[in-house]
């Protein structure tokens, strides 16, 4: 079931490729070789027949594959166009320049010579890669500009665009393009394709990267010896300093079979289904208490109660306020309700040892959260914290202080800003200036003022220098600042842990997941995995999988409903 993909942030790939060609086992220019061999490779699969490629190449050794490619297709049959900037490239770049240039010329790289020649087949783009250190300008920007949409029908190009490493101008740590704003834009250049090498990095799987890099594909460039393995993958030789490991779940992409985590996939399949020894008794599945709201509130924690319950909790009770207890009655009959009215009765319930986890915040009401939190967090059991609960926690400083381990707090953008206002803003940096009224025009003042904060919101935006500060990143002091696992919802979840570890989860592929009710889903199913015993990062981790399963199962036209009730099927086909 958790299938995982070891992450890789620029700088890790860096010091890898660094210390491959350090160790004198291989050198830049066949790593360059091999790099731009599986972008060949990838092409002519694509491409059965040879056609007309064009191949922008880029200053540095992202440019110097380019070389690579154009000399592969040339040799295959293809018809090959390079463009090429004046720039110094590095030793290995010119290398494989230089090689090029005994086989065609290198046409300037600009918007007239790409204009010039007729369509191809395919475009190339290995113009700038993890090499990219502040945003695109003049030319090139312009370049990037008219192939990402401003040459009119971007779909002429979407379809053609192979990338080498990413679509030029992409952040490979953020997924952000920097000096560009980070909302979709018309011109962010989008590939059919992207051909990365060794691992995906977070800018494949974050923000716009997914989107912009098409299908993607990691190739295999021989660098296995010298990365950092999970040590129950069994440990590698390497030079390198153990990095903090982020993994990709579920990747909707190709990697390498010796990039992913079969056994473990095995292993989490049959836990899953309680088909171990050993998992005969309910209460071995542990006790889930979901806290549930005031009157016409109850659907949100009733949809938790019924995620936690079939994710495989042993035993599952509902705590309105005992008012409220009439709105329960209804299915399903495994769930037990009992009425928590205040602190008091909840320590009363807690000191059930066998009650272990807890989910507290789905349409619970604001006011009822923060009275119950010090009681909750005080018990140190394993807590999911969402929506009002998050909201109570930002308005308390006390409450952040009673956080630990065993927590696991589950905030949407929104909510991530309303706990973590700080960090929020640097993910936002630099924020468009709101949009001024409809009566602007005719107020000189206020059109001068909107004038003058556009200018200074462009100029931040040129001033953008990689690598931008990620969701990743922001997940990751977040989790080190309240001391609780922290899953930052989205498209691109990411999970992570106070000690460094953490996990990204691309859901691009369910865009209906994104629907009421579907994170009252989450936070129960995690709750589930919680009682079940799953230590926080892997009940977070394993809990977001699952889910997106369900989505995928269920289709588009789901609602939140239907998450809990796809369970079963996810659980029968744990490989699919
Ligand atoms: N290392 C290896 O062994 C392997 C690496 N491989 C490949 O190398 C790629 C990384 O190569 P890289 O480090 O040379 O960076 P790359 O992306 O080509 O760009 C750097 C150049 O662009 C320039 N530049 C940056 N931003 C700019 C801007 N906004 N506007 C204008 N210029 C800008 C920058 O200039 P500078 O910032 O120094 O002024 C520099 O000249 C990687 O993605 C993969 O494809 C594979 O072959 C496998 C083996
Ligand atoms: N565009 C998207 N594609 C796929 N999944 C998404 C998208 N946007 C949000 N999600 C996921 O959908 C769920 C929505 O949760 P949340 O925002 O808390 O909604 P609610 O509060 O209505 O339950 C989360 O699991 C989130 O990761
Ligand atoms: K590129």
């Amino acid at each position: 079931m958790l299938h995982g993909t070891e992450i890789l942030t620029t700088a890790q790939m860096r010091a890898i490729e660094s210390a491959a060609m350090a160790s004198g086992q291989v050198t830049g220019a066949e790593l360059m070789e091999r790099a731009g061999r599986a972008v060949a490779g990838q092409i002519r699969l694509r491409w059965a027949r040879p056609g007309l490629v064009a191949v922008l190449c880029g200053p540095g050794n992202n440019g110097g594959d380019g070389y690579v490619v154009a000399r592969l297709l040339h040799q295959a049959g293809w018809q090959v166009r390079v463009l090429g900037m004046e720039n110094r490239p590095g030793p290995d770049a010119a290398r494989m320049k230089a090689e090029w240039q005994a086989l065609g010329p290198v046409l300037p790289l600009t918007q007239d010579a790409l204009r010039a020649g007729p369509d191809a087949d395919v475009y190339v783009d290995a113009v700038f890669g993890t090499g990219l250190t502040r945003p695109p300008e003049g030319e090139i920007a312009a370049i990037l500009d008219y192939l990402g949409g401003s040459g009119g029908d971007w779909a002429f190009f979407r379809e053609r665009l192979v990338a080498v490493d990413c679509p030029s101008g992409l952040c490979l740590d953020s997924g952000a393009f920097p000096g560009r704003p980070r909302e979709p834009g018309d011109f962010d250049l989008r590939a059919r394709l992207t051909v990365a090498f060794d691992s995906p990095k977070p800018g494949h799987l974050l923000e716009r990267g997914p989107e912009c890099c098409g299908e993607l594909v990691i190739a295999d460039i021989g660098l296995a010896a010298w990365r950092i393995r999970q040590p129950n993958e069994g440990a590698t030789p390497s030079s390198i300093t153990r990095f903090p490991a982020v993994e990709a779940l579920w990747p909707g992409f190709a990697v390498p079979d010796s990039r992913r985590y079969p056994m473990a996939a095995r292993r989490q399949a049959s836990w899953l289904r309680k088909q171990e020894a050993g998992s005969g008794h309910k209460f071995s599945h542990g006790h889930a208490l979901i806290v549930a709201g005031g009157p016409a509130r109850g659907g949100a924690a009733r949809l938790s109660a019924r995620a936690a319950l079939r994710i495989g909790a042993g035993l599952v009770t509902l705590a309105p306020p005992a008012e409220a207890l009439p709105e329960h009655a209804g299915p399903p009959d495994a769930l037990m309700r009992r009425g928590v009215d205040d602190p008091a009765a909840l320590r009363d319930m807690l000191a059930d040892p066998r009650v272990n986890a807890l989910c507290i915040g789905p349409g619970c009401g604001v006011e009822r959260a923060a009275a119950l939190l010090p009681a909750i967090l005080g018990a140190g059991r394993a807590t999911v914290l969402d929506a009002d609960a998050l909201t109570a926690l930002s308005r308390d400083p006390g409450l952040m202080a009673l956080l630990h381990e065993n927590c696991v707090l589950t905030p949407h953008a929104g909510e991530f800003g309303r706990v973590f206002p700080d960090l929020a803003e640097r993910l936002e940096h630099p924020r468009p200036p709101a949009a001024g009224g409809r009566d602007q025009a005719s107020d000189p003042a206020r059109m001068a003022r909107r004038l003058a904060e556009l200018a200074a919101y462009r100029e931040a935006l040129a001033k953008m220098r990689g690598p931008l500060y990620s969701r990743l990143d922001a997940a990751r002091d977040a989790a080190a600042r309240c001391g609780a696992v922290v899953l930052l919802k989205g498209p691109d979840t990411v999970i992570a842990a106070p000690d460094g570890r953490a996990r990204i989860h691309s859901a691009f592929d369910v865009p209906w997941l994104a629907t009421a009710g579907a994170g009252d889903v989450l936070a129960g199913i995690i709750a589930g995995l919680l009682a079940r015993g799953l230590p926080a990062l892997d009940a977070a981790s394993l809990g977001t999988l699952v889910h997106a399963r369900a989505a995928r199962h269920v289709g588009p036209g789901l609602i939140a409903d239907d998450l809990p009730e796809a369970l079963p099927a996810v659980l029968r086909r744990p490989g699919g």
